[in-house]
């Protein structure tokens, strides 16, 4: 929701919000008072927006004093996706920014809020000067405002989910008239994934499985700018030739950023950046997805070994490490377009995808 979040760490309390939530009347309330705002960005927008160097990348974030006169627009034009060079774009002269410092558990914490709400990891933090802001703040925002330490909000939000299996039917599909979806809930109430058994699989042998991430663009548009869509199709044909297969459908849309962050990446990459640079830029990483997700519903679902439709060494890997048996890489190279030839050879070339 981008409601302010209380966050302690070191004995004090600070407010922390995404700078894309703040509205005029939030901003002047958590301002108002003259305190010292500062300004958070991952190390990865602060480098790819020329703000530091790359040897300045020793740290996961990094914080800007906001300076006195920065207003409400100020912050905005530092979170701004569109805006690739903050350097020469910034509001205030060079001279009145200080130098950045590397984050804390603090911010850190804020930039994981942030994240996990997929909105931008441009965070503002305020030290929780006075009651009078804390009455300003809930009186605004009717449901008042949550806290927590910094400490376990990183913990919580790095920890496994349990996913728990909520329900199950039989669904005939076109490609196979034998088809169950099985529906997974997060514990902690976020998104839910789905699993989808095509066909009977044999749980006997290695069971042919594609870990599949979504793509609204891909899987329900028939976008061209991706492969999502041809793949998903050609792995359930895959699965119904076979006789069986299982198709976890994990809603991780944009690598883990959501549609409305990437769709920030596609305006991005119309300016001319390409898949990775565009992520970098909006303070993401290249991917953002928890692979161990996909392990988890194996494992509720009892199958230990698996022949995997992927291009991406990077989920075999991950399965093996969460104690599933690959026995065979099963590649899925399909649906390549004059569209998405610069993507996918982005993905071969920073992502390590093989395409053959
Ligand atoms: N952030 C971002 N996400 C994208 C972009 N294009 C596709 N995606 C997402 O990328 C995910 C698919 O990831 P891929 O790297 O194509 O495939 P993979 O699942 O890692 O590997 P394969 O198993 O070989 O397909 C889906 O969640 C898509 O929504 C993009 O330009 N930017
Ligand atoms: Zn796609």
């Amino acid at each position: 929701m981008g409601l302010p979040v209380v966050v302690t760490h070191a004995g004090e309390a600070w407010l922390v919000v995404a700078v894309e939530a703040l509205s005029p009347e939030r901003h002047d309330a958590m301002t108002a008072s003259g305190v010292e705002a500062t300004l958070v960005l991952t190390a990865r927008r602060a480098a790819a927006a020329g703000i530091v160097a790359m040897p300045a990348m020793q740290t996961d974030t990094l914080v800007l004093p906001v300076p006195r006169q920065a207003g409400l627009n100020w912050l905005l034009a530092m979170a701004d996706p569109l805006r690739t060079t903050l350097r020469a774009a910034l509001p205030l002269g060079e001279d009145q920014m200080r130098a950045p410092l590397p984050g804390t558990q603090l911010h850190m914490a804020g930039v994981a809020l942030a994240k996990a709400a997929q909105l931008l990891p441009a965070v503002l933090v305020v030290p929780l000067a006075s009651g009078a802001m804390h009455d300003r703040l809930t009186r605004n925002d009717a449901d008042g405002l949550s806290a927590m330490a910094a400490q376990d909000i990183l913990d919580e939000l790095s920890k496994e989910r349990m996913q728990h299996p909520v329900s199950s039917a039989r669904l005939p599909m076109a490609v196979h008239d034998a088809g169950r979806v099985h529906v997974f809930r997060p514990d902690d109430g976020s998104i839910e994934h789905y699993a989808i058994e095509i066909g009977t699989p044999d749980r006997a042998a290695p069971v042919l499985v594609r870990l599949h991430s979504a793509c609204f663009t891909g899987d329900v548009l028939g976008s061209l700018k991706c492969d999502c869509g041809p793949q998903l199709h050609a792995a359930t044909a895959a699965m119904a030739a076979a006789g069986g297969g299982l198709l976890l459908y994990l809603n991780q849309e944009g690598r883990g950023i959501g549609l409305a962050n990437k769709m920030r990446a596609y305006a991005l990459q119309d300016q001319g950046l390409d898949t990775v640079e565009a992520n970098h830029h909006l303070g993401f990483q290249d991917d953002e997805r928890d692979f161990r997700i996909g392990a988890a519903l194996l494992s509720r679902l009892g199958i230990d070994r698996v022949r995997l439709l992927t291009n991406n060494p990077a989920k075999l890997a991950m399965l093996q490490k969460q104690g599933v048996a690959v026995t065979e890489r099963v590649p899925l190279v399909v649906g390549k377009t004059p569209q998405n030839a610069d993507y996918l050879a982005t993905k071969a070339a920073k992502s390590g995808h093989l395409f053959k």
